[in-house]
């Protein structure tokens, strides 16, 4: 099953790959968590469920064995263009750190370059890489930025993400149409021209 491809493809992915051991001890906690909560695990369609949510959990963390310079290195082109690169609508799911439950929603990246740029798919997977992980949209937010910054030595990078939290609309203050924006700006962004074209961009529906 393995070829060179899949090899290379998974030094940062890890696609389909679990830890057996994590597995092992996630699974049995997950069974005892069911029976906690009043279930009854050993019920024909609960048996193979805590190891259904061991591997879930696993891939949804992914992100702390997946490298954001590395990923954006891999297609790092030598390019003179100075115009902002405006990647928007990247969609995302992560989870908040505090109820472990999902928040979801759209990143919109940009950044302008200086000598150096990469390839599209990757600021979309950098996205994966920090929001596959326990978090807080704001860290989310600024871990973003600084990837691209570290690795791209621009001119200026934004990112500005929308979300909805599941902890706070199927739980605590049951909220259903609240969206948080959080954003970040460095550089270029933070003169307000660069900033309002970029928040231009990003509002237009033109695609
Ligand atoms: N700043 C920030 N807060 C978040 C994020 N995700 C969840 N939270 C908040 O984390 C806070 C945790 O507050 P606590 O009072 O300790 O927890 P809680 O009793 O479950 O709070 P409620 O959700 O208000 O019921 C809540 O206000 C959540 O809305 C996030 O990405 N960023
Ligand atoms: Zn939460």
């Amino acid at each position: 099953m393995r070829n060179h491809t899949r090899e290379s493809h998974m030094a940062y992915t890890k696609i389909e790959q679990y830890n057996e051991h994590v597995t092992a001890e996630l699974t049995k906690h997950y069974r005892e968590s069911l029976d906690l909560l009043g279930e009854d695990s050993t019920r024909e369609g609960l048996l193979k469920t805590p190891e259904r949510v061991a591997k879930a959990m696993q891939f949804l963390t992914q992100g702390y064995s997946m490298d954001a310079h590395a990923i954006l290195n891999s297609a790092k082109f030598h390019e003179e263009v100075s115009e902002m690169i405006l990647v928007k609508d990247i969609e995302l799911y992560s989870m908040c750190e505090h109820h472990i439950l999902p928040f979801f929603g759209k990143a919109h990246i940009a950044y302008i370059p200086n000598g150096w740029i990469t390839g599209l798919s990757k600021i979309a997977r950098v996205v994966d890489v920090y929001a596959r992980r326990l978090q807080v949209q704001e860290r989310l937010t600024t871990q973003i930025l600084h990837a691209i910054k570290d690795t791209l030595n621009p001119l200026g990078v934004a990112v500005v993400i929308e979300a909805s939290h599941l902890c706070m609309m199927m739980r605590g203050v049951q909220k259903q149409n609240s969206v948080t924006t959080t954003s970040a700006f460095w550089g270029e962004f933070e003169k307000n021209e660069t900033r309002s074209e970029f928040t231009k961009l990003i509002s237009s529906n033109l695609h």
